[in-house]
């Protein structure tokens, strides 16, 4: 669909990139003259003062300052893209599935066309995420997005995606993920109707979780992720830069790209990742470990081991545990569990999640394999087997989800969902066999 693009490998390195030989000041920052007279500025996605390892920042060297990109806001109604706190959430309680959105007909930009599902914890308080199905079919060309309430973890579902971001390019195709820092500048092309998810993460910015004991290799290695080399725009054409602060929207009008990075260097950059390179661990011998082993990305929550926001998979994968019930357990969880299907089918629910579909069991809300998926997996022959052709995620955070009105309302949403466990029948009879088969 699009040229291939080029990238940097690596997660948080200390990257530098230039679009113009010479373009990156050598030894300083802040040159009293930037080569080709740019203007050096620079983003911080932590605090300056925070520690060796987690501190993120970049030097951009662009056309124009962002803050002739930032003024005279006028704020405009995005209703359907919700914020946390929600004002008035709808009935959260239980399970809740929806089917797959149709793909819409009418002009969607990447902005315009999200929709919020769930919110959770607070935007102003740095703490907790949004869920959000995203829907395009229109390009964006002089109109940019730039999100200060989080980092945007984007996941294809439908459809491949062109980011043009102030660090360069990226392009996105189901089965791969794309990550926007807070307050990063960018806008969004498509060739044709495209869909997927969107974690809005207000927390800490994403990083690769502590493997423990595993070591230092395997599940998502930090070689396979790819920042963009330095692109940039040179255009004066009318435009629009449209900025999230504080769940509302603002508008500013604009003579010229704001994408206008012509070299940069550090650690705050947008990335990319195929999922298919993830690395699973699993069960060898017996049982079913907790979905954390799968785990890509980890936002970290102000209490140590217990994540703001945790992005987990369930990809390909050999199951060999002997004498188990393989597919996840039933189960009771504090954390809440939003899911999505990329491709393929979810063991726990052979029928009924569909690719595009969403999943939410809320904070302690119990859940587990539907009827179908646990009579199958207690009668399964426990040969090895290969899970294939199958990618479900999930957004898992400390916080409750709060559903949005438009979610509560979606003639997708499955009002029978809770029934799929309805066959899961009594076997006790006081007899130490346990009833019948
Ligand atoms: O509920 C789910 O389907 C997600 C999930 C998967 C798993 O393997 C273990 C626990 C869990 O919550
Ligand atoms: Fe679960």
């Amino acid at each position: 669909m699009s040229e291939a693009l080029a990238y940097m490998a690596g997660f948080g390195n200390e990257f530098e990139t230039e679009a113009l030989a010479g373009a990156l000041p050598k030894g300083q920052n802040a040159p009293q003259r930037c080569p080709y007279g740019l203007f050096a500025e620079q983003i911080s996605g932590t605090a300056f003062t925070a520690p060796h390892g987690l501190n993120r920042r970049s030097w951009l060297y662009r056309l124009r300052p962002s803050v002739l990109h930032a003024r005279r806001f006028a704020k405009r109604d995005q209703p359907l893209w919700k914020t946390a706190p929600a004002s008035s959430p709808a009935q959260s309680v239980g399970a809740f599935r929806w089917s797959p959105s149709p793909m819409p007909t009418e002009e969607l930009s990447f902005i315009a066309g999200v929709r919020t599902i769930t919110t959770a914890g607070s935007a102003d308080l740095r703490i907790g995420m949004a869920a959000h199905l995203y829907f395009v079919t229109q390009s964006m060309h002089d109109t940019y997005f730039c999100n200060a309430d989080g980092e945007l973890l984007i996941a294809p579902q439908q459809g491949e995606l062109d980011l043009f971001t102030e660090f360069g390019r990226l392009h996105a195709a189901p089965g791969e993920i794309c990550v926007i820092p807070r307050g990063v500048k960018f806008k969004v092309t498509v060739a044709g109707p495209a869909r997927g998810y969107l974690c809005e993460n207000y927390g800490a910015p994403f990083a690769l979780p502590n493997r423990g004991a595993i070591g230092a290799n395997g599940l998502a290695n930090a070689r396979d992720f790819h920042a963009p080399v330095a692109a940039f725009e040179d255009r004066e054409e009318p435009g629009v830069l449209t900025f999230k602060w504080g769940g509302d929207f603002f508008d500013c009008a604009l003579g010229y790209s704001p994408l206008d990075v012509v070299a940069w260097h550090g650690s705050y950059a947008p990335y990319k990742y195929d999922l298919r390179l993830f690395c699973p661990m699993g069960a060898l011998l017996f049982d079913h470990p907790d979905p954390s082993i799968n785990t890509v990305l980890s936002s970290a929550s102000a209490e140590t081991g217990v994540a703001n926001v945790d992005f987990v998979i369930f990809p390909d994968r050999w199951q060999v545990a002997e004498h188990s019930f393989r597919p996840p357990w039933h189960h009771v969880n504090v954390m809440s569990e939003f899911m999505g299907l990329i491709f393929g089918r979810y063991d726990a629910k052979p029928e009924g999640f569909e690719p595009g579909g969403v999943s939410l069991h809320n904070a302690l809300c119990p859940h587990g394999p539907d009827a179908t998926a646990y009579e199958l997996a207690r009668a399964s022959e426990l040969k090895p087997e290969r899970m294939s052709g199958a990618l479900a995620f999930m957004f898992e955070t400390r916080f409750p989800q709060h559903l949005t009105d438009y979610a509560a309302t979606l003639p997708t949403l499955q009002k029978d969902y809770a029934d799929c466990w309805s066959g899961l029948r009594k076997r006790f009879d006081g007899s130490f066999e346990g009833g019948s088969p």
